[in-house]
């Protein structure tokens, strides 16, 4: 079997850009990209100090033995040993723990069969996820016991029906056949055309595809590094979970598909077109701008509404960053229609700019959590010391910084003084000034009291951030009156000519001939009433200007 994957995995090689390269996402997050090597620092304080810049490490939990990937053991150390701020401690620990490897083997196989050709003989595999309210889960693992005794009953009958030669056929054939099959059966090849790969992280390459089908764009993302018997299974698996069960919001990227092939796991998911904040945040340093005061209240906004809709379901993100929330430029349909409340209503979002929540390798739930800590640098200190008793709170905490970065500040330290007295309530110095209700809401995000943090819908209500959205919004209203009140004086004053027209004493011609010249270019059976809306308007022309 080991053969046949090997074989299947020289067959699929997907050889595009970027897979061999490191993470470049991770720099980007602090507007920089050298901020790579980490500092070590002993904090003088009882408080603990992230040892290296914790991100995560889900390639690098595997004794050099036990690994199957092909990467040789010099770039395996490597990978393992890499200061990036993508070594979480956790996972780390978990290495050298034979128990954790033993249960990923179960898992891995799960994948693995389940990625090659479905063989019906095979019992059938169905993930739990963690993440299923109970009761959608009780209902439903009776349902899948009575299918799977019903498929296993089909599987041994399908085994008795084959032949004797059939089955010396499958033993005889050369392992070519084989091979050929896999690739025939490859599902991303089958189904999407690859466009260009659009990130790399630690976790995987993304790349921008068609669907042959539908036509439309996806960004499929897939692990860099064969799952098999490495911890990036589970957490491939997690990030697959939790997207399943967020379902769609307008503030979370959205989920189509996912599927393991080829020891990969591939995730199809909505394509945002304007990239993540991290690039933006980028673009306009290099260009001198800042985010207006505006921009940075609609964005926090967003971000909030879309964790609002992740805590309330029970999960918590814990990797909230620039480089994980996604922008699409363009109103998308999910955007515009599943609004459920004024809340999600996207019609005011400055210049049509939608952010979104993606990544949700680290997501966990709140109840029982398991927690691979996210990126060091927007790592909040309860976590750090292992209180989980509040993890939405470190979410708050995160975003508060990720509003900070896009308002211009410093890249952020990944330990050290700086690391403690940002945890400590103070805020760095910021190119422009806030306002002083604005910076005293990021100040609450930030408290080291995390009982202060606002809660995510909190954010959403919060004065500050809506007074923006109902001004833009009260606007908006206020152009819409404006329209209606030039139509109204319009067919008004038509309405006036019509009367006097039919008081006039040529009653007998017929009106359309009475009516001035202007009016003359109108279709004979033209109606009165509506007619003007077919005509185009000047706005401002009755003093109406927008
Ligand atoms: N849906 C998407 N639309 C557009 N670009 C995307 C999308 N998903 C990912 N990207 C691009 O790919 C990069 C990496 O994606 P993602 O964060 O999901 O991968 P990752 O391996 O989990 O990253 P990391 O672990 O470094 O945070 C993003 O920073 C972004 O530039
Ligand atoms: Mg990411």
């Amino acid at each position: 079997m080991a053969a046949l994957f090997d074989e299947i995995s020289q067959q699929l090689d997907f050889s595009s850009c970027g897979e061999e390269g490191s993470s470049s996402d991770n720099s980007s997050d602090d507007c920089t990209s050298s901020i790579r090597s980490p500092r070590i620092h002993s904090p003088s304080s009882a408080c603990r100090t992230p040892r290296v810049q914790r991100h995560r490490s889900r390639n690098s939990t595997l004794s050099p033995l036990q690994c199957t990937s092909p990467i040789p053991y010099a770039s395996w150390r490597k990978l393992r040993l890499c200061d990036s701020p993508s070594t979480p401690k956790s996972l780390l620990s978990k290495s050298s723990q034979p128990s954790s490897s033993s249960k990923i083997g179960g898992l891995q196989r799960t994948l693995r069969f389940a990625s090659a050709a479905p063989n019906l003989i095979q019992a059938p595999f169905v993930n739990v996820n963690p993440f299923t309210p109970d009761t959608v889960r009780r209902n439903s693992e009776q349902q899948w016991r009575n299918h799977c005794r019903s498929e296993d009953n089909y599987g041994r009958r399908l085994k008795h029906s084959l032949t004797s030669s059939e089955e010396d056929d499958e033993a005889f054939l050369p392992p070519k056949r084989r091979a050929v099959q896999a690739f025939m059966l490859s599902r991303y090849e089958s189904e999407f055309l690859e466009l260009e790969c659009i990130g790399v992280g630690e976790f995987g390459a993304v790349y921008k595809c068609v669907k042959r089908l539908d036509g439309c764009l996806y960004a499929i993302k897939r692990s860099r590094r064969p799952l098999a018997g490495s911890a990036n299974e589970q957490l491939a698996l997690k990030e697959v979970y939790a997207h399943a069960v967020l379902g769609h919001h307008p503030h979370v990227v959205r989920y189509y598909s996912a599927w393991a092939e080829d020891d990969h796991m591939i995730i199809q998911n909505e394509y945002c077109d304007g990239g993540s904040l991290s690039d933006v945040i980028v673009k306009k340093t290099v260009q001198g701008e800042l985010f207006s005061e505006a921009e940075l209240k609609d964005l926090l906004l967003q971000v909030s509404m879309g964790l609002k809709y992740i805590h309330s379901s029970g999960l918590v993100h814990l990797d909230i960053k620039p480089s994980n929330i996604f922008i699409c430029q363009r109103p998308s349909t999910s955007a515009a229609g599943e609004g459920e409340s004024e809340e999600e209503d996207d019609r005011s979002t400055s210049a049509g700019v939608i952010y979104k929540i993606g990544d949700l390798g680290h997501v966990t739930s709140t109840n029982s959590p398991q927690v691979e800590e996210g990126d060091s640098r927007f790592l909040a200190s309860e976590v750090l010391q292992e209180d989980y008793r509040h993890l939405p709170k470190a979410d708050i905490f995160a975003l508060g910084l990720t509003i900070l970065l896009a308002a211009g500040a410093p890249p952020l330290p990944q330990n050290g003084d700086e690391w403690h007295s940002l945890r400590e309530g103070q805020l760095p110095k910021l190119p422009k000034e806030l306002s002083p209700p604005f910076r005293g809401l990021l100040q609450l995000m930030l408290d080291p009291d995390l009982m202060k943090r606002p809660s995510a819908r909190e954010l959403c209500k919060h004065t500050v951030l809506r007074e923006e959205r109902t001004g833009r919004v009260a606007a908006q209203l206020q152009r819409e009156l404006n329209v209606e009140k030039f139509r109204t004086a319009m067919l008004e004053k038509e309405l006036q000519e019509a009367r006097q027209a039919a008081l006039s004493p040529k009653q007998n011609l017929p009106f359309w001939l009475k009516l001035p010249i202007k009016m003359g270019s109108l279709p004979k059976t033209g109606r009165l009433v509506g007619r003007k809306t077919e005509r185009s308007m000047s706005f401002g022309c009755l003093g109406y200007g927008v």
